[in-house]
């Protein structure tokens, strides 16, 4: 069986009701014809907080937050945004929302300050449009017409337009994607200190780094199903304090690895790249000492072996499989 397998047999189920979420989705389900794109999720997000959702591609993920946004409409379940519902009472949520899309290219005649200003105008107290120029590194942009800025001067514009609104919940889909690094830096300030003053944020992506130092939880889904919702501490450290990673050639008998007398599973998350778990009850030091005389007897160069909390990117691979998605 799969480590994935074996983890969605388990259901997580999203954190219980406490009546002050900024966002409740239960049982939400959604199909596109045959295809069953979101199974049955349930999950909360609380005011206040900066929560990630990851998944691999066809996850589900940009199906979830466009029904959140009021985009898509469910096929069954609930969806509460800020107490609202997202298509019914979209009037008065909306101006209380900011979307930073994953797509580009609104007004490409327009220059960046002349779309601010065009979307300044939907709101009764807009931010200063100057301001928002200058807080998203676009000053010297501010005249440059949107089809010819850079795609990270692009993703710096969508995020103006999520702010201009002053939102109360904000929704970011791969806000960083396509980002230089000194860019995304800047905008993980920016969504700090958005949190500082109450936003709560909702963001998709596919930078681990950048779920794990921005997100204060993490839901990871796959075939439209939760998998996991933790905290990033508690899904890299007690996820894995039991676990040997190591570096050896391609293509072991992972069958045989998790055979080893204090291993219960033995995963190849990448080529070459190996994850051991240690049995209930069994020791780290005993299990390297078995992996090591497995590798010496069966003559295996060992290139690299770690052993404590592992990355966020780690157990993504370990609880959605390596395999490529469409
Ligand atoms: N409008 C649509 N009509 C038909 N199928 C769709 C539509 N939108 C999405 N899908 C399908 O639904 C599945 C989930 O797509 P979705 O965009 O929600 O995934 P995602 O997790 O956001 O992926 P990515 O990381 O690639 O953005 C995919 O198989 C996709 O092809």
């Amino acid at each position: 069986m799969s480590a994935r397998a074996q983890t969605t047999s388990q259901k997580v189920s999203g954190s219980p009701s406490t009546g002050n979420e900024a966002i409740v989705v239960e049982n939400f389900k959604k199909r596109y014809g045959s295809n069953e794109v979101i199974k049955d999720l349930s999950f909360s997000v609380r005011q206040g907080e900066v929560f990630a959702l990851l998944g691999p591609n066809g996850a589900g993920k940009t199906t979830t937050v466009e029904t959140l946004e009021g985009y898509r409409k469910a096929d069954a379940g609930t969806i509460r945004v800020l107490g609202l519902d997202p298509i019914h009472e979209a009037q008065v949520l909306k101006p209380r929302l900011g979307v930073m899309l994953q797509q580009d290219g609104l007004y490409p005649a327009l220059t960046a300050r002349e779309v601010l200003e065009l979307f300044a105008g939907y709101f009764a107290q807009p931010r200063n449009v100057t301001d928002l120029l200058e807080l998203v590194g676009l000053a010297n942009a501010q005249k440059t017409r949107c089809r010819r800025l850079s795609g990270g001067q692009k993703r710096r514009l969508a995020l103006a337009l999520a702010l201009v609104g002053n939102p109360e919940l904000i929704f970011m889909d791969e806000p960083t994607a396509g980002m230089d690094p000194q860019a995304r830096l800047a905008t993980w300030g920016i969504i700090r200190d958005l949190k500082a003053s109450g936003v709560t944020i909702l963001l998709t992506t596919h930078y681990m780094d950048e779920a794990e130092r921005l997100a204060d939880r993490i839901a990871i889904i796959d075939h439209g199903e939760l998998i996991k919702l933790d905290t990033p501490a508690n899904i890299t450290g007690v996820q894995n304090a039991n676990v040997v990673r190591f570096v050896a050639p391609a293509g072991l008998d992972c069958a045989r690895l998790a055979s080893l007398p204090s291993a219960s599973k033995a995963q190849e998350i990448r080529p070459g790249s190996y994850l051991l778990e240690t049995k209930e009850g069994q020791e780290v030091p005993q299990l390297i000492v078995e992996l090591t005389t497995w590798l010496r007897d069966q003559h295996i160069t060992l290139s690299e072996l770690r052993t404590g909390h592992g990355s966020l990117e780690d157990l993504f691979l370990r609880l959605t499989g390596s395999e490529v998605r469409d």
